[in-house]
């Protein structure tokens, strides 16, 4: 049953490891062809809304819709259909080193296959057109058939979002995918991200440590600090006091003066922390 337009969709998420509340009562939406930054310090629970979503962890309370299903109730082959719409991207690529960019990019169709074919790993004609297209798509179709763990960091990570790319998902939640890269590669691996989110309306829903390139890239702000929502603010919300309250005095990271200086302050959609 459709419940939302969005493509994901958190309602009062709650999260804690034993005594830690990781994540309490999280809302926020993402659309489709929208590139959404998830900001926030360090601990702040950023990667738990991650592993909500994808259902690596069970959230305590709270719903999570992705692609108009609920799946924080999900479990057994209905959950793994469901993951089918989600392209996860790490920051340490997750890739099989040994295997060629193509294979890596291949996995991506694993989920769409019949069980047989996928553990004879017996890729269609079609597929490994659509993982060609793939790393077309993210300029990589040169590396093909070269090893995953010969490419550069940056390559690598070109090579995971190839990976969503060719699995066709509706959302891709990116967990500090640029944590790793040089300042070159962090630009390219996003700059790619939002134009996959707003040529193929794709959602794209990517934690970032550097709020410079969180301006640069997104569309939307959502910051996160202990655990609840500080913040959900078009990108030209993210000022000079929005920072502040987000990182403290002592912050924020990477975020030259002249930026904040030029910076317009939205204050209508600060949230205050209770
Ligand atoms: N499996 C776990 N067991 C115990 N505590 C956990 C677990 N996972 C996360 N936490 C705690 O939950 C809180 C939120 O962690 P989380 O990794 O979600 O934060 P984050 O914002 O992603 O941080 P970072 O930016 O450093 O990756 C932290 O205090 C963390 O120590």
């Amino acid at each position: 049953m459709s419940v939302s337009p969005q493509v994901l969709r958190i309602d009062d998420l709650a999260k804690s490891f034993g005594t830690m509340r990781a994540v309490g009562g999280v809302s926020l939406s993402v659309g489709p062809g929208e590139f959404v930054a998830l900001l926030g310090p360090s601990g702040s629970g950023k990667s738990t809304v991650f592993r909500c979503v994808s259902r690596l962890v069970r959230p305590d309370a709270g719903c999570v819709y992705v692609d108009g299903q609920r799946v924080d109730t999900l479990e057994g082959r209905r959950l793994r259909r469901q993951r089918r719409v989600m392209g996860l991207i790490f920051q340490q690529f997750n890739l099989i080193g040994r295997l060629s960019a193509i294979d890596n990019v291949l996995a991506g169709r694993l989920g769409s296959i019949g069980t047989l074919r996928a553990v004879l790993r017996a890729f269609s004609r079609e597929d490994r057109q659509l993982a060609l297209a793939a790393l077309d798509r993210v300029g990589l179709l040169d590396k093909a058939y070269q090893r995953a763990d010969s490419l550069s960091g940056g390559q690598q990570q070109r090579v995971a979002i190839a990976r969503v790319v060719a699995q066709q998902s509706r959302i891709i939640l990116a967990d500090e995918p640029v944590a790793s890269l040089d300042p070159a590669a962090a630009e390219n691996v996003l700059g790619l991200l939002r134009s996959i989110a707003h040529e193929q309306g794709i959602a794209v829903l990517c934690s970032l440590h550097q709020t410079d390139l969180a301006r640069r890239f997104a569309d939307r702000v959502v910051a996160m600090k202990n655990g609840c929502v500080v913040l959900d603010a078009p990108v030209a919300g993210l000022g000079k006091e929005e920072l502040t309250a987000i990182y403290g005095n002592g912050s924020p990271s990477a975020v030259p003066a002249f930026a904040l200086a030029a910076a317009p302050v939205v204050k209508a959609a600060m949230i205050q922390h209770a």
